[in-house]
């Protein structure tokens, strides 16, 4: 595989392509899954969940992120490298900044925070010292208290017009990447039409530019009750690289996600 910048990202939206995203959070499963072709990996805060054992993902650290970051980073092959702010890296302004510095520090090519239009300040400001930015939008997990659980957002057509506007802003603002997680597949779809930037989707149904998963939901090792986008893809496969290889066969051949993975 070429080297994936976010250009390639930008060269799939125009070419009608769906790219494949996946976590990683260490240097072996990083690897492994840069040689089965998926385009970016993400060092996320969902480590505090499936590696910590927390019941949220609040808990976890810069520290923690940057960790993980260095492990992956010496591993990603080919692969773009995302990594998560963890909760509260979006307190200021100049909080985003230092923290986003950090990451890049230990190999981010690209920064994750979640939020909405009101870090229009902050993503312009990362933007303009040269770091690439993805807005995560619709269901944000580090604001699962206020929440009220990890429900779909965006049923309703007032929160979801309220959706599209903030990733035009976020957009605007210079976010480079948009990620819509838990929405409607007809808002996925809104989203993606209405952008110039490539759009990531979880459970953000079909028609997103591309997709992403937990690694440890598409080996079908997480515990308890699996969100309704999730596919275990070792159910199939004769081991993990092949898991890998056909959960990025399907998002590129768009067979990933069907009706039943999407709300
Ligand atoms: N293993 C794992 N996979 C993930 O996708 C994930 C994490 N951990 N940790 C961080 C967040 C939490 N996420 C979650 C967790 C649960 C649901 C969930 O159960 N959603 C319901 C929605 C029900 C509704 O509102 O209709 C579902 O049935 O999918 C969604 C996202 C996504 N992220
Ligand atoms: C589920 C993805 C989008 C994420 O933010 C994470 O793994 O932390
Ligand atoms: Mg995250």
């Amino acid at each position: 595989m070429k080297t994936v910048t976010l250009s390639t990202l930008q060269a799939c939206k125009r070419a009608g392509e769906t790219f494949s995203c996946l976590t990683a959070y260490d240097a072996t499963f990083a690897r492994t899954a840069a040689e089965s072709g998926i385009e970016v990996l993400l060092v996320g805060d969902s480590l505090g969940m499936v590696l910590q054992g927390h019941d949220s993902t609040l808990p976890v650290t810069l520290d923690d992120i940057c960790y993980h970051t260095r492990c992956v980073a010496r591993a990603k092959g080919a692969s773009l490298l995302m990594v998560d702010l963890p909760f509260m890296s979006n307190a200021t302004t100049e909080r985003m900044l230092n923290d986003a510095g950090e990451l890049m520090r230990a190999g981010a090519e690209l920064v994750k925070v979640e939020g909405e239009a009101w870090m229009a300040e902050g993503i312009r400001e990362l933007t303009r010292r040269g770091v690439p930015v993805c807005a995560h939008l619709g269901l944000t997990p580090q604001t699962v208290h206020q929440l009220g659980g990890y429900k779909v957002q965006g049923r309703d057509a007032e929160r979801a017009a309220q959706i599209l506007e903030d990733a035009r802003t976020l957009a605007e603002a210079g976010a480079s990447v948009i990620l819509l997680e838990c929405v409607p597949a007809s808002l996925g779809r809104a989203v993606t039409e209405a952008l110039d930037v490539p759009v990531i989707g979880i459970g953000a149904g079909p028609d997103t530019d591309g997709q992403i998963l937990v690694m440890h939901d598409v080996l079908g090792v997480t515990h308890g009750r699996t969100p309704r986008f999730v596919k275990n893809f070792m159910a199939e496969a004769d081991d993990i690289p092949d898991a890998f290889r056909r959960y990025h066969e399907a998002v590129k051949a768009r067979r990933f996600p069907a009706k039943e993975h999407s709300f």
